[in-house]
């Protein structure tokens, strides 16, 4: 079980109304019932890409291992510049990046050296090769000022210390994390295990891919957008397709898929229609508040922890709509599901940028209205609602590349007014 129950949780509450609940307050009831779970296991570097670090991962080395040339020039010493001077050197030998140069450098000296290279012993002071005023095999001179001590020398372990932190755990693996742990000669990686995710799809008008689409009938297509949004999340996934409103076939459903995962989403059956057995089913089977957000998309959802033979999991009763669906998941289950992986990973930034037109809104409710990003004529970033917003609109989601998101107690925005804006896609 969680830290502390549901029921507890919302008994805390001050004002909680389960007809009207602000987003914050249901963001903040799940944040509080949910914690990661155990289990790790040891992964190739390579597999850990997108995982969650499970331990904190002490450099064992300095990187680099050596101060080292960031040129290819001379290697010299300082001191052996003195202001308003050009500087005439000995070359005494040359040092090659995996092969430096064996002897110690004496005053008046200086050695070819080429990027990456140790530092000869005594030398701490590297001018690039297309700086000099006049160059031999046997010396060089090097015009006044043209550098100062300790000019382009990258010092021992000035990219990581050994002993220091490198990573720490909660982290989710991002190329550069591979790099960098390859670079402290790391093989393998302690990573989480995959939080596993079942989920289906409620309701006798659905019809799955490769079934002809009788009348009355449409395709389920949330299973896919779940689909989609758990594998980038990195979940192991338990696709139970398409569940009739029948309640025995839910409830077996459900206990199911609460004996195999941590975490089930369902979509579709948490309105108050005749045929939503899916709530009746829930709450039989567990711990499972149904609410009504203040909120558009994405009104109705169920969330709670449900049983069944000794296993327990975690419920997203998510509304039947698609893209409330996919607002639904992003704003409340993501989150959770990253907070279960063991992810500790910021909140993703809001941009403010000016909307291109006037946006409607209601207040007293949150709305996540699909944007498209792009900039003026003067490069200046703007935003613009992609059309009808409709909760069974797909296309306004499949169109966006942003989120429009209005706060609760905001009304309508005029154009050129600041608004929050979720970017869909990062660089990384
Ligand atoms: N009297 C009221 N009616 C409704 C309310 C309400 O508060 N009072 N809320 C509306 C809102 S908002 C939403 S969202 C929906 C959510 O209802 P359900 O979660 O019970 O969803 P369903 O009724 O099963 O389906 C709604 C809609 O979405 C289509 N759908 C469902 N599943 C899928 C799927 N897997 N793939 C594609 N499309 C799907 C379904 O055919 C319906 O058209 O309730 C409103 N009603
Ligand atoms: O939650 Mo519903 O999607 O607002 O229509």
């Amino acid at each position: 079980m969680s830290p502390s129950s549901l029921a507890e949780v919302v008994s805390c509450l001050s004002g909680y109304d389960p007809e009207a609940l602000p987003v914050e307050q249901a963001q903040q009831i799940i944040r509080q019932c949910v914690a990661p779970v155990t289990g790790m296991e040891r992964l190739a570097l390579r597999s850990a890409l997108g995982r969650v670090l499970a331990e904190d991962i002490v450099s064992p080395i300095n990187v680099p291992a050596h101060d080292n040339s960031a040129m290819d020039g001379y290697a010299l010493r300082g001191a052996d510049l003195s202001a308003g001077q050009p500087a005439h050197l000995r070359i005494v030998g040359k040092a090659f990046a995996g092969a430096g140069f064996a002897g110690r450098v004496e005053a008046g000296a200086c050695v070819r050296i080429m990027t990456g290279a140790p530092m000869p012993d005594g030398c701490d002071t590297v001018v690039p090769q297309e700086c000099v005023q006049a160059a031999t095999d046997a010396a060089v001179t090097l015009p006044a000022g043209i550098v100062k001590m300790g000019d382009n020398r990258r010092l021992q372990g000035e990219d990581l210390r050994a002993g220091s932190p490198a990573l720490l755990a909660g982290r989710t693996l991002r190329p550069a994390d591979l790099g960098l742990l390859a670079s402290l000669g790391m093989a393998e990686v302690p990573v989480r295990r995959r939080l596993r995710v079942a989920f289906f799809s409620a309701g006798d008008e659905l019809r799955s891919l490769g079934e002809p689409l009788a009348p009355g009938c449409v395709y389920d297509s949330n299973r896919y957008t779940l689909y989609g949004m758990l594998v980038r999340l990195g979940c192991e996934i338990l696709d139970m397709g398409v569940v009739r409103d029948d309640p025995a076939a839910l409830e077996a459903a459900l206990r199911s898929a609460c004996e195999n995962a941590d975490v089930i989403i369902t979509s579709g059956g948490v309105s108050v229609g005749e045929a939503d057995y899916t709530k009746e089913i829930m709450a039989q089977l567990g711990d499972v508040q149904f609410w009504k957000i203040a909120m558009r998309p994405g009104r109705p959802m169920a969330f709670g922890r449900i049983a069944s033979n000794g296993r327990s999991a975690w419920l997203f009763g998510l509304p039947g709509n698609p893209v409330a669906v996919m607002v639904s998941f992003y704003f409340f289950a993501r989150p959770a599901l990253l907070s279960m992986m063991g992810a500790s990973d910021a909140p993703l930034p809001l941009l403010r940028v000016a909307a291109q037109s006037p946006i409607r809104k209601k207040p007293d409710r949150t709305e996540y209205q699909r944007g498209i990003l792009s900039h003026d004529s003067e490069g200046r970033p703007q935003v613009r609602i992609t059309g009808a917003q409709g909760s069974g609109i797909l296309r306004s989601m499949s169109e966006a590349n942003c989120m429009v998101i209005l706060p609760h107690d905001h009304g309508s925005v005029q154009a050129g007014d600041p608004v929050d804006v979720l970017l869909f896609e990062g660089l990384i």
